[in-house]
């Protein structure tokens, strides 16, 4: 068995929000898919030593890109939700600790990857997290503001996400089998009484979710290479 982390990329999903030709994973950005920079930006880290990728059943562009042919990348199948391919990714996950990353958040920067990894062993699990910058509003469900919301504790959870990689497995089969929404791992592990760790990273390791999102994610990763010149 290795010694490296395993990395987990959810990346079943079709984009609705983003409303593109191709799923978003998929679409270009600075000079190769978000899907591969996703990956290969896991890949570089010395502590990761493979990634399982999910991807969905009438999926047509992985089998196109290099990444199905890579010896330390493995195919799971994607599921109805994003936490359902999670759990079908984690049944080939051989490692002690599991890393969960977003396929459509390509700008994670090795240093939030270090800050992540630095805790990987805590028993109650880490998450990548940014403090909410803005007065937070609750809405009344009719269009107006029902009540401002106290923001000293409020945090975006982001990926990556690393937990151990049974407890996570068992954690995740439960909630899903109890109905529960799990819209990250780490709400399925709270669900299960544990309280994971919140790593502050970078508020440029954005979630590729609406179109506008993609400039902006050219914009941080051309500031990245830029820096690394
Ligand atoms: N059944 C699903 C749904 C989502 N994902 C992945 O989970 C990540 C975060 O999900 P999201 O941003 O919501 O992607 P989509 O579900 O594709 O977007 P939308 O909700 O707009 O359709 C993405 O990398 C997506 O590919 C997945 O692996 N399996
Ligand atoms: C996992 C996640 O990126 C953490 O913020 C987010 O929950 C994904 O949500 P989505 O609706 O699947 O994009």
């Amino acid at each position: 068995m290795s010694r490296g982390i395993t990395a987990v990329v959810p990346a079943a999903g079709v984009g609705r929000r983003m409303a593109s030709v191709v799923p978003k994973q998929y679409l270009s950005l600075a000079g190769r898919t978000v899907l591969e920079h996703t990956v290969l930006g896991l890949l570089e880290h010395p502590a990761i030593d493979r990634v399982v990728v999910a991807i969905g059943a009438e999926d047509a562009w992985f089998g196109e890109l290099g990444l199905a042919r890579h010896p330390r990348i493995r195919r799971a199948p994607g599921g109805r939700e994003r936490a359902d391919s999670v759990l079908n990714a984690l049944a080939l996950v051989e490692s002690r600790r599991v890393l969960v990353h977003d396929a459509a958040r390509p700008c994670l920067h090795p240093a939030d990857l270090d800050a992540l990894l630095a805790v990987a062993d805590h028993p109650q699990g880490a998450i990548l997290a940014c403090r909410v910058r803005d007065t937070m509003k609750r809405g009344d469900g009719r269009g107006a503001i029902a009540e401002s919301v106290p923001r000293e504790e409020l945090w975006h959870a982001l990926t990556p996400q690393c937990f151990d990689t049974g407890v996570l497995r068992r954690v995740l089969a439960d909630a899903l089998a109890a109905g529960q929404a799990v819209t990250d791992e780490a709400s399925a592990m709270e669900w299960a009484g544990f309280h994971p760790l919140l790593v502050e990273g970078r508020a440029d390791n954005i979630k590729i979710t609406r179109p506008e999102d993609l400039a902006l994610a050219e914009f941080f990763l051309q500031q990245r290479q830029e820096s690394n010149r």
